[in-house]
């Protein structure tokens, strides 16, 4: 599959600013975890503007509060999951919840090593196994070395059972946010199907409308219209927010997911959308600033600085890990 990206898109940095959020910013606690998504769990009290901001280089013993002066900018990388079975299979794979290849697992490594000095205060994972492996194998090449940790919301014995009741425990963790919305797109009546033989049993312009098209599903399933509905609403109401706070966000996701929300972040139309596509694992690095989102590319590995442009904040990090870690 083609590496990222039409021509529409290569050099360009694109931006926009979000429309004004009719969602109120939600505060983090100090294990930098939103309250909306933990609210019973910590029965928190901050407010954003209280709120404790964690250096996330400085050791338990010397952490900090950062509290009074937020940044206005923020790192947002998304990945693509690395190769799954039926993406070696070629068959539809949608909402079918498919692990890794052992390829993808090394694509996964791969893209942890690529974005290994690039802050990381909160990671999103659809509800699959194969973006969720792909956000825990890549964070296991972090270089700050904390500990990704899975929330689970979903009753409140799983919220109290998996309390953690250290506070410099915490410190040293990355809470990650499974979400169904960043699910891949629900391929319908295609979903285990073969990619070739449907082409050749339906046509090719018909097989490329239904996966590349913007307003035509396939079969039963969702068109990219559809999924950027739920994928991008859940971006504006619970990730770009995080950004807007400071917090540096990984999103791993899926090619149709990820497709829709650069859409939205590099407002492109229909029709432009249509020439995006997404290699597996490869990570692709956005500033979020002033309330814009810039393009950075895809970070090569923590040597090549040139590659993509560094925002200051972003090189005084690699320093910082420099110091501390060397
Ligand atoms: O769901 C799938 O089959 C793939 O992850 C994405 O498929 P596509 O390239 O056909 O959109």
């Amino acid at each position: 599959m083609a590496t990222v990206v039409s021509h529409q898109l290569i050099g360009s940095i694109a931006s926009h600013s979000p429309s004004n959020s009719k969602h109120s910013l939600f505060p983090t606690d100090s294990f930098n975890v939103p309250i909306k998504f933990r609210q019973n769990r910590f029965k928190l009290e901050a407010t954003a503007s209280q709120t404790p901001v964690l250096d996330p280089l400085l050791s338990p013993s010397k952490t900090t509060t950062l509290s009074k002066k937020k940044s206005n900018e923020a790192s947002l990388i998304l990945i693509r999951h690395g190769e799954s079975l039926w993406n070696e299979k070629n068959l539809f794979t949608g909402c079918v919840d498919v692990p890794l290849t052992e390829k993808g697992v090394a694509e996964a490594i791969q893209a942890g090593k690529r974005i290994s000095t690039i802050p990381v205060d909160l990671i999103f994972t659809s509800s699959l196994i194969r973006a969720q492996m792909t956000a825990m194998l890549a964070m296991t090449q972090h270089r700050c070395k904390k500990v990704p940790i899975i929330l689970h919301d979903e009753s409140e014995k799983a919220q109290t059972w998996s309390h953690v009741f250290s506070e410099e425990t915490r410190k040293q963790s990355i809470p990650v946010v499974a979400a169904w919305q960043l699910n891949e797109r629900m391929y319908g009546e295609l979903q285990g199907l073969n990619k070739e033989e449907t082409a050749e049993r339906y046509g090719t312009q018909q097989v490329h409308e239904w996966r590349r098209s913007y307003h035509i599903p396939p079969p039963k399933g969702e068109s990219l219209e559809m999924c950027a509905e739920r994928a991008v609403a859940y971006f504006e109401d619970n990730i770009q927010p995080e950004l807007a706070l400071g917090n540096n966000v990984l999103i791993a996701a899926h090619g149709n997911s990820l497709r829709s929300i650069i859409m939205y972040l590099d407002k492109l139309t229909s029709q432009e959308v249509t020439s995006l596509e997404l290699s597996t694992g490869l990570p692709l690095l956005y500033i979020f600033k002033d309330r814009k989102f810039m393009r950075r590319g895809s970070p090569v590995g923590p040597t090549e600085a040139g590659v993509y442009a560094y925002t200051k904040r972003l090189a005084q990090y690699r320093q910082k890990l420099d110091e501390t870690l060397n």
